[in-house]
């Protein structure tokens, strides 16, 4: 019989230009010095500097320095999921660090591929803020709110020099924009590897914030309805508005009941990659159909115009 291998786990760092992915990536390093790692750098230009910023010893480092690994049709991360592959000995983690300005939807859906889900599990997507600027990021480079809204951890870095009423002012906007993400923050890195490691966070955060005027137009619109979906139909609008809006929808995640079914489903969206998958019984909640959506300006008017067609009768 063949012996069954498991998956190994990926972390894929995102954060601006200088928010200290590298910096974080070497804490964790350290952290897990007894198992076996790789890194892979992305970065642009011929040059790879945060490879030699790579201090702690890894079993492997790939430098991605021909474009960025999110947008470019001939990247070279597949080929390096390969390669690893190959290795005598399999790696327990692989670390992505990604370019500061990188649409990580597309990379997150490389690993929704079925040739790639055998052999790779990912763990999660960590996104690094900097307390310093994260906000007029967030004005300038869409790729920061997309960022934002894609990740599972979000680690508020270099936060000494933030006043406690500033840091809370902060954490919430952050919240507000993707509530489905464990917050945490750190100080040159210091952030300990188990605390973010499994943060399965509630679907429906306990007290929702009401929206507040914020410099950045990320937001989250909830859609709960006692009513159960029509499957086909859910698919085929959630899979056409994730393909053709990415630029506007960044995520959706939320359990929903369907007709014909008294299963409990969880949708799942990152970018263009959707996914609609039984997730056990509803054992004593009431079934019904909660989603949150993330995205740009989102208006709940819209995504209820865009779910009205599932929801018919
Ligand atoms: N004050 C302060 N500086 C920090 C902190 N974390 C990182 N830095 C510094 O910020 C600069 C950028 O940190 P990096 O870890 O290289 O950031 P990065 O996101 O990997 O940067 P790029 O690879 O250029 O995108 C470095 O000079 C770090 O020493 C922090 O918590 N506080």
């Amino acid at each position: 019989m063949m012996k069954e291998i498991k998956p190994i786990k990926v972390y894929i760092l995102t954060g601006f230009l200088g928010a200290g992915k590298t910096t974080i990536l070497n804490s964790l390093l350290s952290q897990l010095k007894n198992y076996r790692n790789i890194v892979i750098e992305n970065e642009f230009g011929k040059v790879n500097i945060d490879a030699g910023l790579i201090a702690e010893k890894i079993d492997h480092l790939y430098e991605l320095t021909s474009g960025c690994i999110c947008c470019s049709l001939d990247n070279d991360l597949m080929e390096v999921l390969g390669s690893i592959l190959r290795l005598e000995t399999r790696p327990d983690h692989v670390f992505i660090e990604t370019t500061g300005i990188a649409d990580v939807g597309n990379i997150i859906g490389m690993f929704h591929i079925p040739d790639v889900k055998r052999h790779y599990s990912l763990a999660s997507t960590i996104c690094i803020a900097d307390a310093e600027n994260v906000f007029e990021r967030l004005q300038q480079v869409p790729e920061t709110g997309k960022q934002i809204a894609c990740a599972d951890v979000i680690i508020i870095n270099k936060i000494k020099h933030l006043a406690v009423p500033q840091l809370i002012f902060l954490s919430q906007q952050l919240e507000q924009m993707n509530p489905l993400a464990y917050l945490t923050t750190s100080e040159n890195g210091t952030v300990a590897f188990n605390t973010w490691q499994f943060p399965e966070k509630p679907l429906v955060p306990g007290i929702t914030i009401p929206p507040v005027k914020s410099p950045h137009k990320v937001n989250t619109v909830l859609f709960e309805s006692p009513a159960a979906f029509d499957l086909n139909m859910l698919m085929f609008v959630l899979d056409f508005h994730c393909n053709a809006y990415p630029d506007q929808l960044y995520r959706i995640k939320g359990y929903i009941r369907v007709t014909g079914s008294n299963d409990r489903l969880l949708v799942q969206s990152t970018g263009k990659y959707l996914s609609i998958l039984p997730a056990g019984d509803w054992g004593e909640e009431v079934p019904k159909s909660t989603l949150v959506f993330i995205g740009k300006e989102l208006k709940t008017a819209t995504i209820q115009r865009i779910l009205a067609p599932a929801l018919k009768a």
